[in-house]
């Protein structure tokens, strides 16, 4: 049997203390190379459903299945490598863009993969329109939309079969936040990279066709094309 890549079964949230719960039955199912947008007003929940798929959250009722495995049995560094989760703000350290680009390859879950290219990493630095950036300057000098696009490319390296992209044009100008979602675009048509991004702009992708939700009510509802 064919099973998504992602699936949300009956899933319900309540964070500790809190008088309501954030989620109450949702369900949600991803194929593999589809790109999920969901969209939602501040506080209802986008990030915190992120947070459960990657197992940062822990859900007191509904299971998450990844390749039809419960996530709760897959050990979080082996989730976390074929989920990648970025950011909305880049975690990057004081060091040069190379070395926070390889810094994932030093994880003990990593240690098989090859180490990319000086090359190679200069050539997708264009790819991700960071042709200005050199691989030997410092990382936090960069502007925001640059740490952003360098975050992704990080992630990319890793070869995660599925990216959550939390907010990730929320602190962009228009011009650095369509560069971010030409790129995920391309990540999804060139890649097959299976995306999930959530957003509470109005963005509409433009070369793909994107599955829409609306996250309101603690439930997913699909947005009419
Ligand atoms: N650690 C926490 N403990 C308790 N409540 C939390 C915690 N984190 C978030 N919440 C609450 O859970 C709800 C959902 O928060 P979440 O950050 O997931 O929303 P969001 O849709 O991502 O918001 P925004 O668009 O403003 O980033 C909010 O009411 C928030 O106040």
């Amino acid at each position: 049997m064919n099973h998504p890549l992602l699936e949300i079964r009956n899933l319900s949230f309540t964070y500790e203390g809190a008088s309501s719960p954030v989620f109450e039955r949702l369900d949600l199912a991803v194929g593999s190379g589809e790109f999920i947008l969901i969209k939602g007003t501040s506080g209802t929940g986008k990030s915190t459903l992120l947070r459960l798929v990657c197992r940062l959250n822990k859900p007191q009722c509904g299971t998450i299945l990844f390749r039809g495995r419960d996530i709760t049995l897959i050990p979080p560094a082996e989730l976390r490598s074929s989920i990648s989760y970025v950011a909305q703000v880049p975690q990057l350290v004081d060091a040069p863009v190379e070395e926070n680009l390889l810094l994932p390859f030093a994880f003990r879950v990593n240690r098989k993969k090859a180490l990319p290219r000086h090359e190679d990493l200069r050539a997708m630095l264009d790819e991700f329109y960071l042709d200005g950036v050199t691989l030997g300057q410092s990382a936090l000098k960069l502007s925001a939309g640059q740490k952003q696009r360098l975050a992704i490319m990080r992630s990319i390296l890793q070869e995660p079969e599925m990216m959550l992209l939390d907010e990730p044009t929320s602190a962009l100008d228009a011009e650095s936040a369509a560069m971010v979602f030409s790129i995920t675009e391309r990540l999804n048509t060139s890649r097959k990279m299976t995306i999930m991004t959530v957003t509470h702009s109005d963005y509409r992708p433009e070369t793909i066709k994107g599955v829409m939700y609306r996250l309101e009510n603690r439930s997913l509802k699909l947005m009419p094309e």
